[in-house]
């Protein structure tokens, strides 16, 4: 059963929130790059550099990531992962906030620190996801956290974007009950 937890207005003010967070914690902005993960992380990043040129009139460098060459369950995924779309200059000495939609296990963003650091040495990480929904398998947390919330194993998190989804929205997908 899916259940709506957020719709397409909250999802809105979610992400402006979130940028505000980034304005704050970085004045100045100038060394920012924004790094989402594919699929919807990329569109995530899309939209805060869409927001950070209309809040503060900077032109944020954003790029999207695929992870699954790093993935630490590469063996059993399809072959034929992306190399990362940016070069070492331009990641080096940069603050990179790195952008995805669900934090889970934390593999997905243990992959994508890999795949950075393959490439160049950003003087800064940081993290922004739209929904933490718990059970870290690894010493990750989020610096920018949209929604936090608490689910079962069992349960899971989909979120709708309307770039490929045709809708914004979050939903708790709940087990079909035995
Ligand atoms: O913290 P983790 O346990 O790694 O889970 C989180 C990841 O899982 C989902 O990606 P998925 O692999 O389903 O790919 P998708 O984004 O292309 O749907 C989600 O988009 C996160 O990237
Ligand atoms: O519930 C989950 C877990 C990982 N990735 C998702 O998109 N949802």
């Amino acid at each position: 059963m899916n259940k709506e937890i957020v719709d397409d207005k909250t999802m809105k003010r979610t992400l402006t929130r979130i940028t505000y967070e980034i304005i704050e914690k970085n004045k100045g902005n100038q060394n920012l790059v924004l790094i989402g993960i594919k699929t919807r992380g990329a569109f995530l990043a899309e939209r805060i550099k869409m927001r950070l040129q209309q809040l503060e009139d900077i032109d944020v460098p954003q790029f999207a990531l695929d992870v699954t060459n790093w993935r630490d369950d590469q063996q059993t995924v399809q072959a034929g992962g992306e190399q990362p779309p940016f070069s070492a200059d331009q990641i080096a000495g940069k603050h990179v906030v790195l952008v995805d939609d669900v934090l889970y296990t934390g593999r997905t963003i243990r992959a994508a620190l890999d795949a950075i650091m393959s490439v160049g040495r950003p003087s800064k990480i940081s993290l922004a996801v739209l929904v933490d929904r718990g059970h870290r398998e690894l010493p990750i947390r989020a610096d920018y956290v949209g929604k936090n919330i608490p689910t079962s194993h069992r349960e899971a998190i989909k979120v709708s974007m309307a770039e490929i989804d045709d809708e914004d929205k979050i939903e708790i997908i709940e087990p079909a009950a035995e």
